[in-house]
């Protein structure tokens, strides 16, 4: 791991835009077509309302709004989603104009009416028309039922394909035109972005490739509505902070000498709500920051999944002509003029027929064109081959940032989501696309080193569990393995722990870090190594086997009061009983035990001198594991580790205590 992580720091680059030049060297009216994908999975686990936001928040970039067309992926199927999406249209044109002629920098209307907003009879009016929809689309949820809100026929018709075999897993696909550029205005008569709901068809029988398959159904649908050459893909979760973007995208997009090898620029994944200290290292400082610069000074930075706008080009073979590869129709060729309106009936007919759940059999998409099937991180493997074929990326790191978004709060979410990362980079790293093996001759050493860098991350569940339980099982037999602080042997192991930690600690906090957010850091780093990288690797064997696992657990972005209190006062969140949480608990009381006998022993006059070292490391664990200790005994909240979870671990101490004093003793 060492070396490949040596890829990142050959060659940094920190690069600056001046998008308020772009105007003077290039008309508005030359600007390319933008379209934005938007994906949502479950209105349960991803409330409307938020999906809207984020919507609204694109919807009122700063950008020509006749080349603005906005796709939301519903693969909830839900027609909750889609009423909240028709409330959204209508609430879009009030809130438009409001941002446009209030010059609003915060376009998403939830952290607008959150911040310090001027109070006049204007704000006033449009903040009731928000809480008004709000409510609206809260109470639908609530409820399960839209038919009580919808009035006019045309609704109703939008709604007709729920009836009662549409489930979540088996229904037709939905897709509905919500607002059409050149026919809808803004309250000022001002023309409005496109609007399309997409609910791609889906079946129990055909796999749906998660979001990679929501995506590739976008690419198609998009391309016969308004092919637009730049695309914007985004989560639901991931508002817009800054509604300039464009402008800094475009300044790499418009500019000749990059744009002919120009697949995607990349922003930084940034994240709002992190408490002070970053209890769970959600920030990803390390992932979402240094790295991508260490990448830009090599072909770019990895793909993130959201914040990412993508030349369309990219998704059809390498950049030179040679490389192109055609789809299978030519209206979906990145090249295809669109010219009929996004609601003529032949068009519609055809974009249902390319949102079907077989359309993709026989075809090149998934494997050649479009976003890249066979990872649960299709974002990292999309990129990935992107740059194997030729293509370079570029990392855009403004000083406001372009997009926020959510993280998850409870410590279970966390390794959740981890798991699934885990599973996905493991898919990549034992594939015929290994980053070791073709990536090396694709990429170059330097570049592969990082993809394999990340690929191989579960990698450090080795040495993290090793060091965990070994050191200390081995100490409670009053072993020594480590040399004593008398000998020279001593310095290396010192150099060896220090040298590593210092370089971290220091590259944390050169990038903007704190000391207390890089504790946090290296905490979750052990905390990792004991939980989902542990159980992603063992999901990953069984998946190997032939056995079905989960696949894409979407991460819930619903807020808990008392959970989110919890999280803004730094407290760990454990709450359920999970198997997850076993290793981490049986590694915090042997930590402790180790630590407290190997002291037993100094204060009894022993040498210092050859626990010196076990005694550290079982220490150094124990201090880790404080907010395990905290959450085990001392809490009383909902977050404590559940009394079941601490039993089974201190069940399994006592275990491991027994089995390594017996192995220890023949
Ligand atoms: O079948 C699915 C599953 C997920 N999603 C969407 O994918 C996005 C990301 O899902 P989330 O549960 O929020 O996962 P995260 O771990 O937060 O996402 C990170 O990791 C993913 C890969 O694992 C990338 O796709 C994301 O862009 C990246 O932000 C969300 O908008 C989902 O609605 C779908 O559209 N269809
Ligand atoms: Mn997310």
């Amino acid at each position: 791991m060492w070396p490949t992580g040596q890829g990142f720091r050959i060659c940094p680059v920190t690069r600056e835009v001046f998008p308020e030049n772009l105007e003077k060297t290039v008309d508005k009216k030359d600007f390319p077509d933008l379209d934005i994908f938007i994906c949502t999975a479950d209105p349960y686990k991803e409330p409307p309302v938020n999906v809207v936001n984020t919507a609204l928040s694109v919807l009122a970039y700063d950008y020509p709004t006749e080349k603005l067309s906005v796709y939301v992926s519903d693969d909830g199927g839900s027609e909750l989603t889609l009423f909240a999406f028709m409330e959204a249209a209508k609430f879009g044109t009030h809130w438009l104009p409001f941002c446009r002629e209030n010059k609003v920098l915060d376009r998403c209307p939830e952290a607008y009416f959150r911040s310090k907003y001027t109070l006049n009879s204007e704000t006033d009016k449009i903040k009731i028309m928000y809480e008004q929809m709000k409510k609206r689309i809260e109470n639908v949820v609530e409820s399960g039922k839209v038919s009580e809100y919808i009035t006019s026929e045309e609704e109703h018709e939008a709604f007709i394909k729920w009836n009662k075999e549409f489930t979540r897993q088996d229904h037709p696909a939905v897709i509905q035109v919500l607002l059409e550029s050149c026919k809808d205005k803004d309250v000022t008569g001002f023309p409005m972005p496109n609007l399309i709901y997409v609910s791609r068809e889906k079946s129990r029988t055909s796999p749906h490739q998660f979001k990679a398959g929501a995506l590739n159904t976008l690419l198609r649908v998009s391309a016969v509505m308004t092919n637009g050459p730049i695309i914007l893909i985004q989560d639901c979760d991931m508002i817009s902070n800054d509604p300039r973007t464009p402008y800094n995208v475009l300044c790499y997009f418009m500019d000749a000498s990059i744009r002919p090898k120009l697949a995607y620029v990349q922003f930084p994944q940034c994240f709002k709500g992190l408490n002070k200290n970053d209890i769970y290292s959600s920030e990803m400082k390390r992932w979402f920051h240094i790295n991508p610069k260490g990448m830009d000074g090599l072909l770019g930075p990895d793909n993130m999944g959201s914040g990412c706008f993508f030349m369309r080009r990219a998704f059809f073979g390498g950049p030179s002509k040679a490389f192109f590869v055609q789809p299978e129709l030519p209206q979906l060729s990145p090249d295809h003029e669109v010219n009929s309106s996004i609601k003529s009936k032949h068009i519609l007919e055809l974009a249902d027929r390319l949102a079907g759940c077989n359309y993709e059999k026989g075809t090149n998409w998934g494997s050649k064109i479009g976003f890249r099937y066979g990872s649960l991180v299709e974002d990292y493997y999309t990129g990935y081959h992107l740059h194997s074929q030729g293509w370079i990326s570029i990392f855009c790191q403004p000083k406001r940032p372009a997009f926020l978004g959510d993280i998850p709060i409870t410590l279970l979410d966390v390794i959740n989501q981890q798991i699934r990362w885990g599973v996905g980079l493991l898919e990549v790293a034992f594939s015929r696309y290994s980053p070791l093996t073709f990536g090396m001759q694709a990429l170059g050493p330097l570049m592969s080193l990082c993809y394999a860098n990340y690929a191989f991350n579960s990698i450090w569940s080795i040495p993290i569990t090793t060091y965990s339980f070994l050191p200390q099982l081995i100490l409670l037999n009053k072993i020594y393995i480590f040399p004593k602080v008398s000998d020279p042997w001593f310095i290396l192991y010192a150099f060896l722990f220090l040298g590593a930690y210092g370089q971290d600690c220091l590259e944390f906090i050169l990038a903007q870090g704190t000391l207390a957010r890089w504790w946090s850091e290296q905490r979750i780093w052990l905390i990792r190594g004991l939980t989902n990288e542990l159980f992603g690797s063992l999901e990953y064997l069984i998946k190997i086997m032939g056995f079905t696992t989960q696949g894409f657990h979407v991460t819930s972005k619903l807020v808990d009061d008392e959970q989110s209190k919890r999280y803004d006062r730094g407290i760990f969140e454990f709450g359920v009983a999970s198997p997850i949480f076993l290793p981490l608990a049986t590694a915090a009381i042997i930590n402790l035990a180790a630590l407290l006998h190997g002291t037993m022993h100094i204060l009894k006059g022993e040498n210092f001198d050859e626990s010196f070292v076990q005694l550290f490391i079982s220490g150094f664990g124990m201090v880790n594991c404080l907010p395990v200790f905290e959450a085990m005994v001392l809490r009383t909240d909902k977050g404590r580790m559940p009394i079941k979870t601490a039993l089974i671990s201190i069940i399994s101490a006592l275990g491991l205590y027994i089995v390594a004093s017996f192995i220890l003793k023949i």
